[in-house]
C-alpha cells in the first residue's frame, strides 16, 4: 500500500499545563477526504492547529509526504504544501473578494485557470468580487477562506467546521463545492460535526473523544452501521442538518 500523505503517531499535545491530546494516531490517503467527528471539545482543532504547528506536540511524531514535520515551524509547513482554514474562517472584511485572494496568493499572482477554477468552486465569489467581504452571507465567508487557501497549489486541506451555523441551502452548496474539490484530487482533511455532510462527502472516517481516536474506517461503513452510528453518534453530532 502507498505511504499516507500525512501520518500522525502517538501525538500528545499540552496547552499550558492542560493535557489535551493523549496518544493521537492515524494517517490520511492521499487524494482522498477523511473526516475529522466527536463531540465539541474532543480535540478536532487541537489536533488540525497541532498538524500546522500551531500548537508543538509534546511528543509523538507527524510526518507529512514522507518527512517528519513534528518540530517544523508553521510557515515551514505552509510553505511544504499544507492549507489550513480555521474555524474563525480568516478573512479580511474590510478588504474585497478580489483583495482577499490577491493578498491569499504569496508567490505570485493567482494563475487565470486556477482562478477559474475557484471561482467555479464558489461562483458567489464571483458576484461579489468587488464587494468587501464583510458583505458576504456567512456561507459564502466560508467559502472564500476555503478559496484563499487554494489561491496557490496545496498536497493538503484541513478544514475546520465549514458548514457550522449554515442553513441547509447552503450547507448543500458547500457539499457541491467539496464534492468538486475532490473530483480535482485535492486530499482533504475535514473536521465536521454535521453527519448529513459528513456521509456525503467522506471516504473514510475518523472519530475523536476526549483527545483520543476512538474509530476510524471507510465511512461507507459507518453509513451501513446502525450500531456503531448510534454508539459514536452518541458523542452528539448532528445526525441531521
Ligand atoms: N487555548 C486553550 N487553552 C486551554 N485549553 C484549551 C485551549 N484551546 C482548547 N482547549 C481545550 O482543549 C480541549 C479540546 O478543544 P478543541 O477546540 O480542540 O476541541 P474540538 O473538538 O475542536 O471542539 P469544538 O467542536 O468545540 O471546536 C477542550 O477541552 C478545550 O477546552
Amino acid at each position: 500500500m502507498a505511504e499516507p500523505l500525512l501520518q500522525l503517531s502517538g501525538v500528545h499535545t499540552h496547552i499550558g499545563p492542560y493535557h489535551i491530546l493523549h496518544g493521537v494516531d492515524f494517517s490520511i490517503p492521499a487524494s482522498q477526504l477523511t473526516v475529522l467527528l466527536g463531540r465539541n471539545g474532543a480535540g478536532k482543532t487541537t489536533t488540525l492547529r497541532t498538524i500546522m504547528g500551531l500548537w508543538q506536540a509534546s511528543s509523538g511524531m507527524i510526518r507529512f509526504d514522507g518527512r517528519d514535520i513534528t518540530k517544523t515551524s508553521t510557515p515551514d509547513i505552509a510553505r511544504a504544501g499544507i492549507g489550513y482554514v480555521p474555524e474563525s474562517m480568516a478573512i479580511f472584511t474590510d478588504l474585497t473578494v478580489r483583495e482577499n485572494i490577491v493578498l491569499a496568493a504569496r508567490s505570485g499572482p493567482v494563475e487565470p485557470a486556477r482562478l477559474d477554477w475557484m471561482l467555479g468552486l464558489f461562483p458567489a465569489l464571483k458576484r461579489f468580487w468587488n464587494l468587501p467581504a464583510g458583505n458576504l452571507s456567512g456561507g459564502q465567508k466560508q467559502m472564500l477562506a476555503i478559496a484563499r487557501a487554494i489561491a496557490e497549489p496545496r498536497r493538503l486541506l484541513l478544514i475546520d467546521e465549514p458548514t457550522k451555523g449554515l442553513a441547509p441551502v447552503m450547507v448543500r452548496s458547500m457539499i457541491e463545492a467539496f464534492k468538486a474539490l475532490k473530483a480535482s484530487g485535492e486530499t482533504i482533511l475535514l473536521v465536521e460535526q454535521n453527519f448529513y455532510a459528513a456521509s456525503a462527502l467522506g471516504d473514510n472516517v475518523i472519530v475523536m473523544d476526549d483527545g483520543r481516536i476512538v474509530h476510524s474506517g471507510a465511512m461507507r461503513e459507518m453509513v451501513e452501521d446502525k450500531t456503531l452510528q448510534q454508539r459514536l453518534l452518541g458523542l452528539s453530532l448532528d445526525a441531521h442538518q
